[in-house]
């Protein structure tokens, strides 16, 4: 007897109906949140969220990136080829204070923690950098294959400012013409999606390098599906 055909549905992990479903649902959470502020633009979805992370809990997390960050700044600076110049983390997840942040980011959205990836740590030094870059997947890259059956496409991303570098540090978004300063605490959301469900070309950003001190972020990208990298953690 010959092996049936395993098919694979594509359209399972990329579905544009359902990142649409999913923008809507998020929007309309943050849109009802007295504290959240949308960043207006027709072109993309931000929001911000002041003072969401209190000055304990941002100084619980630098601790934790300057604690693991030691050892490998040489190298992280040297594989990243100017690219991403800054250092990044992934924080410990069995942490009960990385939990407790981690839910309170995932029900303010009112997404699912299964469906981000590990919530990451960065640190940016005087010079650092995060040059232009989109945070979804380019489907037409090698590395989509991979990433398209574990967890698809990245719908959103939330960031938290940590500290306020004394100069430099802001996130730019170019084609919106736009920069987001630095807040210690500051929650910042937007959707990598665009209103038909694809990738949205004008969510295109950067880490603009630090002039002078040093900053602080965490970062947590949120999946289309179930992300299964947590368990490997
Ligand atoms: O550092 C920033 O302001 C941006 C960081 C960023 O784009 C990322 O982590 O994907
Ligand atoms: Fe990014």
């Amino acid at each position: 007897m010959t092996k049936p055909i395993l098919k694979t549905k594509a359209t399972k992990y990329n579905s544009p109906k359902r990142m649409v479903e999913l923008s809507q649902r998020v929007t309309d959470k943050l849109n009802a949140h007295p504290q959240v502020q949308w960043l207006e633009s027709p072109h993309a979805q931000l929001f911000v969220h002041q003072n969401f992370l209190s000055d304990a809990d941002c100084a619980l997390l630098i601790d934790m990136i300057e604690a693991d960050s030691t050892p490998s700044d040489l190298y992280e600076t040297i594989k990243t080829e100017g690219f991403r110049t800054s250092y990044s983390c992934n924080v410990k997840i069995d942490d009960p204070d990385i939990q407790r942040i981690e839910k309170s980011i995932c029900d303010l959205m009112g997404l699912d923690n299964d469906h981000s990836e590990v919530l990451q740590g960065q640190r940016y030094l005087v010079g650092q950098q995060f040059k232009n870059h989109h945070d979804y997947f380019h489907e037409t890259e090698e590395y989509w294959k991979k990433e398209e059956t574990n967890g698809g496409q990245r719908s959103w991303t939330a960031m938290v400012y940590l500290n306020e570098p004394e100069e430099g540090g802001a996130t730019a978004f170019p084609q919106l013409q736009y920069q987001v300063e630095p807040r210690k605490g500051m929650l910042l959301m937007w959707n990598n999606m665009g209103p038909d469900g694809r990738p949205n070309l004008n969510t295109l950003h950067a880490g603009t390098p630090v002039v002078k001190g040093t900053k602080y972020i965490i970062t947590k990208w949120f999946r289309l599906n179930r992300w299964h990298g947590r368990s490997f953690q």
